[in-house]
């Protein structure tokens, strides 16, 4: 189980030049605003394309610019839950949660879809739509579609920036519950450090379009950020980027 990356895009006024290997089970990728997170889960997915550079997940080249290798996203083992959730609005959440196994025959479809349904207790609401749901819920929805396509990658955008504090602190729990039955990796977005800590076994930080620090979480930070955060003293030099003083 391992993601091993090497992006090099540039944009107008932006360059992403990233060399990441992770084979820890949740890594955060942590940053300001515009540092090149969401770009890097795209590149993962095949929603945007490398100028150079290479994807690999587990033993599967998703990308390889010298050997002109570029999977399509359709074929790529990776599920995305995006910021915004982006669910079907004229379908049901059970519909919305069986899409993607549409090869398979309605029987398996339907079990595998009312077990997920369990596993994100929403099976009473299987038959509303998803602006009959909270933001809590639509995530949690969200998140059983990509599950449910046993990813080898699960991408997670922000998804609780939409949430309210309380509701964050529940399905913050709830997501660990969940992601601890997952056997894939999950590649985790935030601008929260004390979500990257809580949620993710390593964090990769983010800073211009490089990654600037990548260590497990406990190193980086020997106690959980919360009020007061205290950094290792072999990373002090990151304090002032990440607003530590
Ligand atoms: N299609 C594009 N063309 C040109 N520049 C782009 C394009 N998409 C993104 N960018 C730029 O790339 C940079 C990185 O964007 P990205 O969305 O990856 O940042 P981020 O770290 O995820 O930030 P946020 O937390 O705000 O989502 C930004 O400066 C953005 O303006």
């Amino acid at each position: 189980m391992a993601i091993d990356l090497d992006i090099h895009k540039q944009l107008d006024k932006f360059r992403l030049d990233i060399h990441l290997h992770t084979d820890e089970k949740k890594l955060c990728l942590f940053g300001p605003s515009g540092a090149g997170k969401t770009m890097t889960l795209n590149c993962i997915a095949g929603l945007e394309t490398p100028d150079e550079g290479y994807i690999r997940v587990n033993d599967t080249v998703y990308f390889h610019s010298e050997e002109r290798c570029n999977i399509p996203p359709a074929k790529r083992k990776i599920g995305y839950v995006f910021q915004n959730y982006a669910l079907f609005p004229h379908m049901t959440v059970l519909q919305n949660i069986i899409f993607g196994l549409r090869r398979l025959p309605k029987k398996k479809q339907l079990e595998r879809g009312e077990h997920f349904l369990e596993v994100i207790r929403l099976t009473a609401q299987k038959d509303r739509y998803p602006s009959q749901l909270s933001g809590g819920q639509q995530q949690r929805v969200a998140l059983a579609r990509s599950l449910i396509l046993e990813p080898d990658v699960l991408l997670m955008d922000e998804p609780f920036s939409a949430l309210d504090y309380s509701l964050k602190k529940e399905l913050k729990e709830e997501l660990l519950a969940i992601l601890s039955n997952y056997s894939g990796q999950t590649v985790f977005v935030t601008h929260n450090l004390e979500e990257a800590y809580d949620i993710c076994d390593s964090i990769a930080i983010y800073s211009e379009g490089h990654i600037i620090a990548l260590d497990k979480k406990t190193k980086l930070f020997p106690e959980p950020p919360q009020v007061r955060v205290s950094i290792a003293p072999e990373y002090t030099h990151l304090a002032e980027l990440l607003r530590l003083d």
